[in-house]
């Protein structure tokens, strides 16, 4: 089976007493080991529930997920989810917390390790202040480098930059397609800003409204670093958005 992760007619409904709430209609989706795929879709259409399935933290009614060819039937080692929910850890200083997943002997000096991640998203000077200490976009840039310090293989992101403003969002992207050009990793990334997906992403897929199926996908051939201003990305942009109804 071809593809880092297989997704294979995903349905996901949600019963409450005598109501039924379908959610996830069938999807499917390859993504090729090192792409980055976005996922935009409308509001409750079901993006996180689907990230949820994609990720092995919550069980799909039917379908199945393979990853390097092996199904996976609960999260994989392979890879970590970021999302908009923090889970840095207040009682730990910054470079402990991004020791905290560095489980075993195979890491090496792990607290030069931490501190060369902390680095890498620009918190260096900062590795022993605690998350109360940091701003919002700090934190944010703690719990990215908490995730690539264990050198995930995948990264599922859940709207990572939703609660950052506005400026911050934007270095976070720029941040991010960084650090992805020194370490390559797959991305899936859910996210309702149409114009993060095109700055990022090699593919994009856009959701319809619940019961969510995949409606369309756009490639995105261009390199980075990409200047949402061209004619090319701005008519990308016009159609993504007329495909949600916008
Ligand atoms: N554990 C659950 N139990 C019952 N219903 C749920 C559960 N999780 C999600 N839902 C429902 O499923 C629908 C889709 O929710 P989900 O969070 O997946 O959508 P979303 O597209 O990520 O939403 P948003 O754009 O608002 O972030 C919503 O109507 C939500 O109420």
């Amino acid at each position: 089976m071809d593809g880092k992760i297989v997704v294979r007619d995903i349905k996901k409904k949600f019963v409450s007493g005598k109501t039924s709430l379908p959610v996830v209609g069938g999807v499917s989706l390859v993504v090729e080991d090192g792409e980055f795929v976005a996922i935009v879709g409308p509001s409750g259409c079901g993006k996180s529930t689907l990230m949820k399935i994609i990720s092995g933290f919550e069980r799909p009614d039917e379908g199945s997920i393979h990853i390097d060819g092996k199904a996976a039937r609960g999260p994989s080692p392979k890879g970590i989810v970021i999302s908009q929910h923090g889970s840095v850890f207040p009682w730990l200083t910054v470079q402990q917390n991004l020791m905290f997943g560095l489980n075993g002997d195979q890491h090496g000096d792990k607290a030069a390790l931490a501190d060369h991640h902390a680095a890498m998203v620009g918190l260096k000077g900062f590795e022993n202040s605690y998350p109360r200490e940091l701003s919002g976009g700090m934190l944010k840039r703690v719990e990215i480098a908490r995730a690539l310090v264990v050198k995930p293989e995948i990264l599922f992101m859940d709207e990572p930059f939703s609660a950052l403003d506005a400026l911050m969002n934007l270095r976070m992207r720029t941040e991010l397609l960084r650090i992805l050009e020194e370490e390559r990793h797959t991305v899936i990334l859910i996210t309702h800003d149409v114009e993060e997906a095109i700055y990022l992403a090699d593919r994009i897929m856009v959701l319809s409204p619940r019961p969510t199926v995949i409606q369309a996908t756009f490639s995105v051939p261009h390199p980075h670093p990409r200047r949402l201003s061209s004619p090319a990305l701005q008519q990308l942009k016009e159609d993504i958005l007329a495909e949600l109804g916008l």
